[in-house]
């Protein structure tokens, strides 16, 4: 509900989350993600204002889940220590920092803090398609040596293509070692989030993330239900069941949320260009606003190798597409 918030606008309530909690927690989903889109702190003139409160929806996650435990991502910078705490303390217990993937010095305190708190720690290299698998292990090892128990490879652009996500998650396999375990998170911008993601679990990767109805930034996450699927035709456990998961996606999902994530030519063309998949919204709207090509704002984003939390050159961008 995390990285699908963006598909909503940020618009879930509590009785949107209590549902969806319960519908997953009953299929077998061990973690549950529960944030506004842009992570702790993210309601914003820049990135949206959230509906409800997300310590709001935190709260009622917990009260909803059963055995899964809930999780809360923050950007450091975004959010503060302070909300880690207020997370804590309404009753998540997964901690999830994310950073640039050449960034992850900045994540330090936090996860410090974190463990303090008790919480399990994961860390997000996002946009990890940018740099090669070597320096993406030193960036890992940042992330374990300051308290994180799992450092994920996330394809923020869903730019990663089947053995660059295998060999990224080799390298930081064999960098952590018993330190931390690795995880991966895709994005569907070229169709392949269920396929990195088995070359990912190959790899050693040991948490994979996945949301229903591939519900996320760009043309969404890995899609749980038909990940699951693919998981026990190959003999992979993972503990959630295939039935009610797909319910889950059918019954309680599709009536929530107001669009569908799709894989269309804004969304392919970030996956080709390599661009952060939280931008598709600000594209958008910036295409409108100034009557230019949404995908040629984000081929040159991908040019300008824009990372996360630099929506303000979106704006020059369209600025000067329209000027010429
Ligand atoms: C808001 C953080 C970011 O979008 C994390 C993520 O899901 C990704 O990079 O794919
Ligand atoms: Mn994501």
């Amino acid at each position: 509900m995390r990285d699908g918030s963006h598909a909503k606008r940020h618009q879930f309530t509590t009785v949107d989350v209590t549902a969806i909690v319960r519908a997953l927690d009953d299929a077998g989903v061990p973690v549950i993600e529960v944030t506004h889109g842009d992570g702790l702190g993210g309601s914003s003139f820049t990135y949206g204002f959230s509906h409800t409160p997300e310590q709001e929806l935190i709260k009622t996650a917990v009260l909803a889940a059963v055995r899964a435990r809930i999780a809360f991502l923050m950007l450091p910078g975004v959010g503060v220590l302070d909300d880690i705490r207020a997370a804590a303390g309404n009753g998540a217990s997964v901690c999830r920092i994310a950073t640039h993937c050449t960034e992850a010095d900045i994540a330090v305190q936090h996860f410090g803090m974190a463990r303090e708190l008790g919480l399990e720690t994961v860390g997000f290299l996002m946009m990890s398609h940018s740099i090669p698998p070597e320096r993406l292990a030193e960036q890992a090892r940042i992330m374990a040596d300051a308290g994180c128990q799992c450092v994920y490879v996330v394809d923020s652009a869903g730019a990663l293509v089947l053995d660059q996500v295998s060999d990224r998650v080799a390298a930081l396999v064999t960098e952590l070692g018993d330190d931390a375990q690795v995880g991966f998170h895709g994005h569907e911008n070229l169709g392949l989030g269920v396929a990195n993601s088995v070359l990912a679990y190959r790899a050693g990767a040991k948490q994979i993330d996945g949301s229903t109805r591939r519900f996320g930034a760009g043309a969404g996450n890995t899609p749980v239900e038909a990940f699951v699927g693919v998981c026990d035709k190959l003999g992979i456990r993972t503990g959630v069941d295939f039935f009610k998961i797909v319910d889950a996606a059918e019954d309680v999902v599709r009536p929530v949320m107001t669009d569908e994530c799709k894989l269309d030519r804004m969304s392919l063309t970030m996956g080709y260009a390599g661009v952060y998949s939280s931008f598709l919204m600000h594209a958008w709207t910036l295409a409108e606003r100034y009557g230019v090509s949404g995908a040629e704002i984000l081929v040159k984003a991908g040019e300008r190798r824009l990372v996360g939390g630099q929506e303000d050159p979106l704006i020059t961008i369209a600025r000067e597409l329209s000027n010429k």
